[in-house]
């Protein structure tokens, strides 16, 4: 089974943790993360009733720490857009979609849950692997914090234990890195960069690479690089990669 944190960004009404808490509980989920949350006192406690274990052991940690020590991080967001030209809120899933996408994998998978009154930056669902989205009416979308950790929760309850590993956080970076270098080699034009990542992340995160795909992702990379700029002294043609494209992923 994945393991699942929960993580409010910059709460702003401690009751909201609280519900927020409880209900994770009553889905069997308890690492709850909080991103420069308000002060959580007695309302909080008197919210999450049973909880109160689940908000004690809450952890405080920057957005940048949720990244670097997740394998996947899904944003989940009541605002989308619906033009393949703005990447940034689509593609979508439903919590349904969700559960399948993530079942079978082993590792760490952050879902992140915006701020009361205006949800999560732009930059912080572009940086998300998925986003996600619970289907509601349109006369009314948005739904209250809580509630929505409750709809997310119910539906990721009880995944059978993974057994696809998934490659780190730091893998999938330097993927993303490395993608980034080959576009500069390919004079892709920088005003498109951008969103040219941002796709590029969100089709590479819902694929949920191993650490053995994302390799053979950088070979590819490798050998395209060597086709425009061989190494310096180096014959392009003799590179032992280029005959043997599985070169650098042989174990
Ligand atoms: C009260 S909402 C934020 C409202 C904010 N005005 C906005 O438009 O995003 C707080 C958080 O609940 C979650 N949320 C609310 N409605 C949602 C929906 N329909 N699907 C998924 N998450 C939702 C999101 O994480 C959102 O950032």
């Amino acid at each position: 089974m994945p393991h699942i944190r929960i993580v409010l960004v910059e709460p702003l009404y401690e009751g909201n943790v609280g519900f927020a808490a409880r209900v994770m509980k009553n889905f069997g989920f308890t690492d709850l993360i909080l991103i420069n949350p308000c002060t959580i006192g007695n309302e909080a406690k008197i919210r999450a009733s049973h909880a109160d274990d689940v908000l004690e052991h809450a952890t405080v940690m920057t957005l940048d720490e949720v990244f670097r020590t997740s394998h996947r991080v899904i944003a989940t967001t009541g605002s989308l857009s619906y033009s393949a030209c703005h990447p940034t809120r689509m593609p979508f899933y439903s919590p349904k979609e969700i559960r399948d996408l993530i079942r079978d994998l082993d590792g760490t998978i952050s879902i992140l849950f915006g701020r009361e009154n205006w949800g999560l930056s732009n930059e912080e669902v572009r940086r998300a692997d998925i986003i996600c989205t619970i289907p509601t009416s349109p006369l009314y979308p948005i739904i209250n914090l809580s509630h929505a950790v409750g709809v997310i929760c119910y539906e990721l309850a009880n995944l059978p234990k993974g057994v696809i590993p998934l490659a780190t956080v730091d893998e999938m970076n330097h993927l993303y890195e490395h993608i980034d270098q080959y576009l500069d080699l390919v004079d892709h034009p920088g005003f498109k960069r951008e969103s040219t990542m941002t796709l590029i992340r969100r089709v590479l995160g819902r694929c949920n690479l191993t650490w053995r795909e994302c390799s053979t992702i950088h070979g590819l990379l490798r050998r395209s690089e060597w086709h425009f700029a061989p190494p310096q002294g180096e014959e392009s043609s003799s590179h032992p990669d280029r005959t043997d494209p599985d070169h650098n992923d042989k174990q």
